[in-house]
């Protein structure tokens, strides 16, 4: 399965290499993409004092969720490569959300299905990050179809799985990167949600695809989101574009989607700050990276991708919605599924939204980056085989 939509590895003639590709390609005309960088959007002032003040909690509860761990690298390749090959897909999807799913099974202690055990039901659903509306989903079609009789715990978590299936397949969308090379993604998100790792992974995932690849490190003010997506990048085999410290983001941004057209890339990641020092200002930029971008090619970025940090459960509609209004995201991620017990929310996310959910993160590892697949989420989710 090709969870991209770019299709099969590409011949030479289709995707020219960088050499072959440079003399016909050159940048694209003065009036649509000015050189050498962008000239409305002057660089932003980033004097060393920035620093500090760049890595100062948001105060914004929206923006700020609770103080991630964020190392220096990403996770080994080994671990990586070790922790993916024995389990089969849907093994690691149901281990990944085991917390959720073991927060459920409180419920599922009565027998008989009266209005208190619906009551408790209910209650649990809504405390497991599911979400009011989906509770009350849950509790309807089983009062209609066992109210006062006896259940068993699977036939709950069966109609469990159901209503979530139901209500998240609308949603489930591979990422379809087989419009015009390059495709351009930009990914945004707080700080810590798991942008950089899930660019890497990504990288990794298109790469062994066929696609060639190029990362842009707009996360110029965090040295280790920079150095982390150089060693994802290499891991990948992708071109990584990365500038000096506190360098203009929006520069960058411009230079890789350049960078894509002249090489002949299939697909252009550019990576973003999840924190400035303040959110105002971190709006701010992705505005400016998303109007210098569009200068080379006005369709561009074709992915918004706005990655959500599982963790946060219902939290995460508020940072969603900060950046819905900034960035026109265009699809979700979301990350950290495997360490919460409130993986329910991305079904509060979806109805609140409706946006595609294109991936999950169940681990840290190159191939805990899984492509959404509803009815496998929803039943390991509800504790159930697949
Ligand atoms: N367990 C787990 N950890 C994850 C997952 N995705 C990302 N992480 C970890 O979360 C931490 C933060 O991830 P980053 O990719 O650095 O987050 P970021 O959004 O780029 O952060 P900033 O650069 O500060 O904006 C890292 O330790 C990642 O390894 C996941 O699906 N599961």
């Amino acid at each position: 399965m090709n969870w991209f939509g770019f299709g099969r590895k590409k011949s030479k003639s289709e995707a020219p290499a960088p050499e072959e590709a440079a003399p016909e390609q050159p940048a694209a005309p003065a009036e649509e993409a000015p050189a050498p960088a962008p000239v409305e959007d002057t660089p932003e002032p980033v004097a060393g004092p920035v620093q500090g003040d760049a890595l100062t909690p948001v105060p914004d509860p929206a923006m700020a969720p609770p103080a991630p761990e964020v190392p220096a690298t990403p996770a080994p390749v080994q671990q990586a490569s070790a922790s993916a090959k024995p389990e089969g897909f849907f093994k690691r999807l149901a281990s990944g959300l085991s917390k959720s799913s073991a927060q459920l099974s409180g419920v599922f202690t009565r027998r008989k299905l009266d209005s208190e055990a619906l009551d408790e039901l209910e209650e649990l659903l809504i405390a497991a990050d599911l979400g009011a509306a989906t509770a009350a989903k849950v509790i309807d079609r089983l009062a209609k179809d066992r109210f006062d009789k006896d259940v068993t715990d699977t036939e709950i978590r069966q109609a469990l799985a159901d209503v979530i299936t139901e209500t998240l397949e609308p949603f489930q969308a591979p990422l379809d990167i087989s419009g015009p090379a390059p495709q351009v993604l930009l990914f945004v998100g707080v700080n810590g949600s798991g942008k950089t790792t899930t660019l890497g992974k990504l990288a990794v995932k298109m790469t062994r695809e066929g696609a060639s690849v190029i990362t842009a490190a707009g996360d110029t003010f965090r040295a280790a989101a920079v150095e982390q997506l150089e060693v994802w990048s290499k891991r990948a085999g992708a071109q990584f574009l990365s500038r000096p410290h506190g360098a203009d983001a929006a520069g960058l941004a411009y230079d890789a989607v350049q960078e894509g057209r002249r090489t002949g890339a299939d697909a252009v990641l550019i990576d973003t700050a999840g924190r400035l020092q303040n959110k105002a200002e971190l709006m701010e930029e992705l505005r400016k990276i998303l109007r210098v971008i569009a200068k080379i090619d006005e369709a561009a970025p074709h992915h918004v991708v706005l990655v959500l940090d599982g963790t946060v459960g219902s939290n995460a509609i508020s940072q969603a919605e900060a950046f819905m209004e900034a960035a026109k995201v265009t699809g979700i991620v979301m990350t950290k599924l495997d360490g919460t017990a409130k993986g329910g929310a991305l079904v509060q996310v979806a109805e609140k939204f409706g946006l595609p959910i294109h991936f999950i993160g169940v681990g840290e590892g190159e191939d805990d980056l899984q492509p959404f697949i509803a009815r496998d989420f929803a039943r390991a989710l509800a504790g159930l085989d697949a």
